[in-house]
């Protein structure tokens, strides 16, 4: 074979000499995979380049806008993104309706290759045609109907660039390629920005094309776009296209898993088939790594944080050398054999295959994916540690230790414990461990499992059992077996 030679691509056909839908099915859904992977890749370096920014102190507007451009150019380094030809049409691996968190994880897929600009297209001069449109309100666009829009033509908008000099608009670049695709009735991709996030709306057809005075006073192009009919409707509930909306049963035939907002199939029922969205949250810090994993039909990542084995502390204080015969764990300086039942018990980070996954309704949560013995350490909760009195505003990951004691702040930077739901009938327990330090006010937060966990359930505890459990003052016994621990109330 010579591999200087392209592939020919060969029809499809089955024995009977039709053309093969299951081989073109599963073409689409290789494809459909791999623009879903390319943009997991891209959300996963994002992350991991915000954490490095906010880390040299970047605003966060800058750091992200810094974040994304730098991950969008090491894929690109990598040839890692996905339908790098321009085309006009669908483009492959990406349906109707599929949500996209930012402008440039368009470019990342190929469904519109222009980082600025809102009109993208092939070709020059009159044999350009429109590939695909970005409606932002940076524009004056306009819905006028449920399948219909006006768009504005490009050029002398101060909205798009402060220093853009306000002139009429010319019928050159984005402009004339929209006209070719009117005069050629060629079908253009339209994206919308609703609520900060993009949705793919489908294919339109440039109907008309009009001159008018602009809000600057100066010429601008009107194009009319009637979307083509026969696509599935994207679910689209605000914004531009607020009318977009179907039932039920239309969602979720229409379904993509791209869209954060379906959770349903076409008979109503759960989606149950899950994919893993990050191989390993912990980026190796951890002995087993922990995965994220949702139902097909979200394409989310956790928001960024920092993942840290250790605690942070707000301010210094001593680590005295702890023995375990003061009824603490043996810590890091202790003298005692590892042999010793006390060694480090609690210290060993996640001992459990641990996962992180999308629940129905409590946004993320953790499951175990082995069995958890009763009375194991299923994992701590770690985070910045700080003294009472300086509590932020956004809890959402603050762990309030209770009886006059600090907190831990898991925000920024933390474990999976950031991630554990509470629950009124928990299967983890909260205990206080001290191990390399003395400082009563900082325990270690450990969740230890109550009872026996079996794999693939989700783990929590009781939120507000913080500070004294509701089985009353408990105190944990070692036994023989290194490691597991026995409740016993007193
Ligand atoms: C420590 S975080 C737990 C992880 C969180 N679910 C996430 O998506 O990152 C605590 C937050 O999770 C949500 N949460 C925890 N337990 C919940 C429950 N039982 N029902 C609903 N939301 C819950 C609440 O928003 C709470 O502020």
């Amino acid at each position: 074979m010579d591999a200087s030679k392209p592939l020919k691509r060969k029809h499809c056909e089955d024995h009977t000499g039709s053309y093969s839908s299951a081989k073109l099915l599963s073409g689409v859904l290789l494809k459909r995979k791999k623009v879903e992977q390319a943009l997991v890749r891209f959300r996963d370096l994002f992350c991991k380049l915000m954490c490095q920014y906010k880390e040299d102190q970047l605003g966060n507007l800058t750091a992200k806008k810094k974040a994304r451009m730098e991950a969008a150019m090491v894929m690109n380094r990598k040839y890692q993104w996905e339908n790098t030809r321009k085309r006009v049409g669908h483009v492959l691996g990406i349906e109707v309706g599929d949500h996209f968190q930012c402008r440039v994880e368009l470019n990342v897929i190929g469904l519109h290759r222009q980082y600025w600009s809102g009109i993208d297209f092939v070709g020059t001069g009159r044999k350009s045609l429109a590939t695909s449109i970005v409606v932002t309100e940076r524009y004056d666009n306009a819905k006028i109907s449920q399948d219909s829009l006006v768009y504005m033509g490009q050029g002398g908008n101060p909205n798009v660039k402060s220093n853009v000099v306000v002139r009429d608009q010319k019928l050159i670049g984005g402009n004339l390629a929209l006209k070719n695709s009117m005069d050629a009735k060629s079908p253009v991709r339209v994206v919308l920005k609703v609520s900060g996030s993009f949705v793919y709306d489908g294919l339109y057809l440039v109907e008309k094309m009009t001159q008018a005075r602009g809000k600057f006073g100066k010429l601008v192009f009107m194009f009319t776009l009637k979307r083509i009919l026969e696509q599935p409707k994207a679910c689209v509930g605000v914004g531009l296209r607020d009318d977009v909306m179907q039932n039920d049963r239309d969602l979720g035939r229409f379904a993509s898993f791209f869209n954060p907002n379906k959770r349903h199939n076409f008979n109503g029922s759960a989606v149950k088939k899950e994919v893993v969205r990050m191989n390993d949250v912990s980026r190796g810090k951890e002995k087993f790594p922990i995965r994220v994993v949702t139902s097909m039909d979200c394409i989310q990542i956790p928001s960024p944080f920092e993942y840290i084995v250790n605690n942070i502390y707000s301010e210094r204080f001593k680590h005295p050398i702890l023995h375990c015969t003061n009824g603490f764990e043996c810590g890091p300086s202790c003298k005692c054999f590892s042999s010793c039942i006390n060694n480090q018990v609690s210290q060993h980070g996640v001992q459990f295959q641990l996962e992180i996954f999308m629940t129905e309704l409590k946004g993320w949560g953790v499951r175990t994916r082995s069995f958890i013995p009763s009375g194991s350490v299923a994992c701590e909760y770690i985070g910045e540690v700080c003294r009472i009195g300086s509590m932020p505003d956004a809890d959402d990951y603050v762990f309030d230790m209770g009886c006059g004691k600090g907190f831990i702040d898991a925000t920024r930077c933390g474990n999976i414990g950031r991630f554990i739901n509470h629950s009124c009938t928990p299967n983890l327990y909260v205990k206080d461990i001290m191990y390399d330090h003395n400082d009563m006010s900082f325990p270690h937060r450990m969740f230890f499992a109550v009872k026996d966990i079996p794999a693939g359930r989700e783990l929590s505890y009781d939120y507000n059992n913080t500070c004294k459990g509701k089985h009353g003052n408990e105190m944990f016994e070692l036994t023989e077996e290194v490691g597991i621990l026995e409740l016993k109330s007193y």
